[in-house]
């Protein structure tokens, strides 16, 4: 199994891993809380929205009629009955020949069927009890009714959506204070390789700090799981084999990173040979990243990124970040693809897909991308730079300055102008 690795697209790879997934249970938040968590019940507009008829500017609420014929040079004028503030409740109805000063958000007088603003009037302070109405005005102009946004019962928000910020500005208007959101999942973290040391040892001959570790604690964070690190995996199948069962046991996922490929060490390979363990994946056409497997174990998935930083980061944003946001219950997680021009030539021949860590530019209304140059797998140093993947198709040609790719962009991509 270890050498003759049946090789499948990112997209069979995803479909795979995804369709293994079991989206874990649910709880009730409080709405500070609830920023990022995903939605495990529809919301519905619990009134009508508006829920009263409702002036949308400062000025006077009239009734349509009365202004027939008004114009600046031939003002009608009306008596002002009352100054309703948003939040009062008017207490005089309009009869013909009265307006009433109202303001922006407050509640219609019965029978004012328009709001003329205060710019089209002439109601100065010594005046205060008329108003000049410069303007005809039509039935229903400038007001806001009961319902029109949407009606009671309308569906806000759909489980499976992440909850934003706006999200969060409907869930306050319809008064839902807590909110049945998924469980984020556990995700366990475990790393592979004898040359690994903490951060805080000094180097040695031949060995390296784990750097992977500590960057995909941050990626499972902003992906929305809960991190577990467990202790490096040894080099013993058996002994590696009862110690992943063992982290599989209190988490809802596990990652690992290194020993994927086909080194004598390479104790993940090993592992997938293993009765306990359904085999999802351990070869995909893409660069880096090629031995990127997923597998169950015990019937829980366990992600095994490679080792080199450059193929860990990508394996991550392609599957990992994709399984953690299915298992928290999102109901979309396959990112968008989009395009742009390659910013320079690429063309360095490839027997598979190359994803391209670099920068998204905006140059004369055009969407260019920039690799880094940085793209052997082992390589770290611009990861912190990388707003997006560009997609390299196969083979021998690459592609030139100029031409369309396909991009996809990390979860916060922030796009700048060329200056
Ligand atoms: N004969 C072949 N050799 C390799 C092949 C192949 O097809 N045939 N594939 C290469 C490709 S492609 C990749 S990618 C790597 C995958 O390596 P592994 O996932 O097995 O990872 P390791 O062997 O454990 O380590 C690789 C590299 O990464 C460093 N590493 C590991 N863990 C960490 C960590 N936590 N933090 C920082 N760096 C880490 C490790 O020291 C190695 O340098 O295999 C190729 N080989
Ligand atoms: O697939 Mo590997 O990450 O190219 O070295
Ligand atoms: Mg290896």
């Amino acid at each position: 199994m270890r050498f003759s690795r049946q090789t499948i697209s990112v997209e069979e790879a995803m479909s795979k891993l995804l369709a293994k997934l079991v989206t874990g249970r649910t709880e009730q938040v409080q709405i500070g809380e609830a920023y990022g968590r995903i939605l495990a019940s529809d919301l519905r507009a619990t009134y009508d929205l508006p829920h009263f008829d409702r002036s949308p500017l400062d000025g006077f609420a009239v009734r349509a009629a009365d202004t027939v014929g008004a114009s600046v040079d031939h003002p009608i004028t009306l008596t002002v009955l009352e100054t309703v503030a948003a939040g009062q409740v008017p207490t005089r109805e309009l009869k013909k020949g009265y307006a009433t000063r109202i303001m922006t958000g407050a509640m219609m007088p019965a029978d004012a069927d328009a709001v003329i603003m205060f710019e089209q009037t002439h109601n100065p302070a010594e005046e205060a009890d008329t108003v000049r109405i410069k303007r005809e005005m039509k039935p229903g102009e400038n007001v806001s009714r009961r319902g029109e946004e949407m009606a009671k019962g309308t569906i806000i928000a759909k489980t499976g959506e992440r909850i934003n910020a706006g999200t969060l500005a409907s869930l306050a208007t319809f008064g839902f204070s807590q909110v049945e959101v998924f469980c984020k999942p556990r995700v366990g973290l475990i790393s592979t390789g004898s040359e690994l040391l903490e951060i805080d040892q000094p180097l040695a001959p031949g060995k390296i700090r784990n750097s992977n570790t500590v960057m995909l604690t941050a990626l499972i964070a902003e992906a929305g799981g809960i991190p577990v690190s467990f202790s490096r995996l040894p080099d013993d199948l058996a002994v590696a084999k009862a110690k992943i069962s063992e982290c599989l046991r209190g988490v809802d996922l596990v990652i690992s990173s290194g020993g994927v490929s086909v080194g004598d060490f390479d104790v993940i390979a090993a592992l997938v040979d293993e009765p306990e363990v359904e085999l999802l994946f351990n070869r995909i056409a893409i660069r880096p990243g090629s031995p990127t497997t997923a597998m169950l174990m015990e019937g829980k998935p366990l992600i095994a990124l490679s080792g080199n930083p450059g193929a860990c980061f990508l394996g991550f944003e392609l599957f990992a970040r994709a399984a953690i946001r299915r298992i928290s219950g999102e109901a979309h997680v396959v990112q968008q693809v989009i395009k742009a021009r390659l910013g320079v030539d690429y063309t360095k021949p490839c027997p598979y897909p190359r994803y391209l860590r670099g920068k998204l530019l905006e140059k004369d209304g055009v969407l260019h991308a920039i690799p880094d140059f940085n793209e052997k797998a082992g390589n770290l140093g611009t990861l912190k730079d990388s707003e997006c993947f560009m997609i390299i198709p196969a083979g021998g040609s690459g592609k030139k300055a100029g031409e369309l790719v396909d991009v996809l962009t990390h979860a916060t991509p922030t796009w700048r102008r060329e200056g």
